[in-house]
């Protein structure tokens, strides 16, 4: 945008933003470990089904195994990491090491997923799963905050759209809404496993004024999207992408919104878009290519997230970093997208307020002033 105006200094470095107060709402809890502590917690349980014992080579097996094209086979590098995640210990330390990378990358407000039907193998109950995770998210910020780096962490539970807990899952997240869970999601192969099988889910949630997401249109088009917020009720769409199907370009090269696209725009849908995962599952042939360029033009409500942080090797930072060089975006655009994360999170109205006015307008105001 405007590329040819801006001088080639004025570019944004990696290090420049991963100083700027950034917001994260789709990060998964089990695609963020860091391959260190998956090699001690398969050593510690004794998982011998590790593709590499060193930490180097792990965290490229991950990389090059999701870089599939296909999210079937990008879910499978999961079997790993939700293996050694089995035990309160384990959870917990996982939870805190994810609060505290994101915070040491300048997150100052997430939204972090995971399911908790994925940790019942050992024997814990899905109570036990979801206060680990809150105790070592609790332990992660607090450490952050001892380092100066303050970061809020909300948790949003998922439920395995092909498996059939989802009700239970739901009830789950009401239950714990006073104790940090902020919403719901539902993940996991999107053909073939509908939305509206959840419907029952969705309808509990809404009953109870909570909220959620609903992964739609990232391996699926326009019909997974269009359940996703005319049967469902999504709050948000995880991903979201495929929402430019409806979007043509007629004989002037102007584009034109069909139905449903004017809908997510007008309503001011929010996108949680993750530009390395999608191209990692062949949802967008490559970052340069990727939807966000058009749909933030259209000012349509857009996010940026990381998804995997393990599986695409990448930081908030350096999903911005990308975006930035394929996109030529500049601190407005970041902090656009920024303000877009915070104001469509799940956490109550005035800590949104408090967080856009307190850090996020003020941080990024110290930025482009030291940077001009
Ligand atoms: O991009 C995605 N699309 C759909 N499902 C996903 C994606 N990333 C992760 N998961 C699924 O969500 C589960 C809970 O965190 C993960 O175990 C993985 O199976
Ligand atoms: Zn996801």
């Amino acid at each position: 945008m405007g590329g040819i105006l801006k001088p080639m200094s004025q570019t944004l470095t990696l290090e420049q933003i991963r100083r700027a107060p950034k917001v994260l709402l789709h990060d998964h809890l089990d695609g963020g470990l860091r391959p260190e502590t998956i090699i001690e917690l398969a050593d510690a349980i004794g998982y011998a089904g590790l593709p590499s014992s060193n930490a180097t080579e792990l965290g490229a097996w991950f990389t090059a195994a999701a870089d599939s094209g296909s999210l079937e086979r990008y879910l499978e590098t999961f079997g790993h990491t939700v293996a050694v995640m089995q035990t309160r210990d384990a959870l917990e330390r996982v939870a805190a090491e994810c609060a505290e990378d994101l915070a040491a990358d300048g997150v100052v407000y997430a939204e972090v997923r995971y399911a908790p039907e994925q940790h019942l193998e050992a024997g814990l109950e899905l109570e036990e799963v979801v206060e680990a995770v809150q105790a070592g998210f609790a332990l992660g910020c607090a450490r952050a905050a001892g380092r100066g780096e303050s970061i809020r962490v909300g948790t949003l539970l998922t439920a395995m759209r092909h498996a059939a807990r989802s009700s239970e899952i739901a009830e789950l997240a009401v239950r714990y809404r006073d104790a940090g869970v902020v919403g719901f999601d539902i993940a996991g192969a999107e053909a073939g496993h509908p939305p509206t099988r959840h419907l029952d889910a969705f309808e509990y949630l809404r009953r109870e004024n909570a909220h959620f997401t609903i992964h739609a249109g990232e391996a699926f088009g326009l019909p997974s999207i269009w359940e996703a917020l005319q049967w469902c009720g999504a709050d948000r769409l995880g991903h979201g992408v495929r929402i430019v199907d409806d979007i043509h370009h007629g004989g002037d090269g102007q584009p034109s919104l069909g139905r449903l696209a004017s809908y997510v725009r007008d309503k001011r849908v929010p996108l949680e878009m993750c530009p390395s995962s999608n191209v990692q599952t062949g949802a967008a042939e490559s970052i340069q290519s990727h939807p966000i360029g058009l749909l933030r033009q259209l000012r349509f409500r857009v996010t940026v997230n990381t998804d995997n942080r393990l599986q695409s090797g990448t930081t908030l930072s350096a999903e911005f970093a990308k975006l930035v060089e394929a996109f030529d975006y500049d601190w407005d655009d970041l902090e656009w997208f920024t303000v877009n994360a915070m104001k469509s999170a799940f956490v109550p109205f005035d800590e949104r307020l408090a967080l856009i006015n307190g850090r996020i307008k003020p941080g990024f105001a110290q930025l482009k002033w030291a940077t001009q």
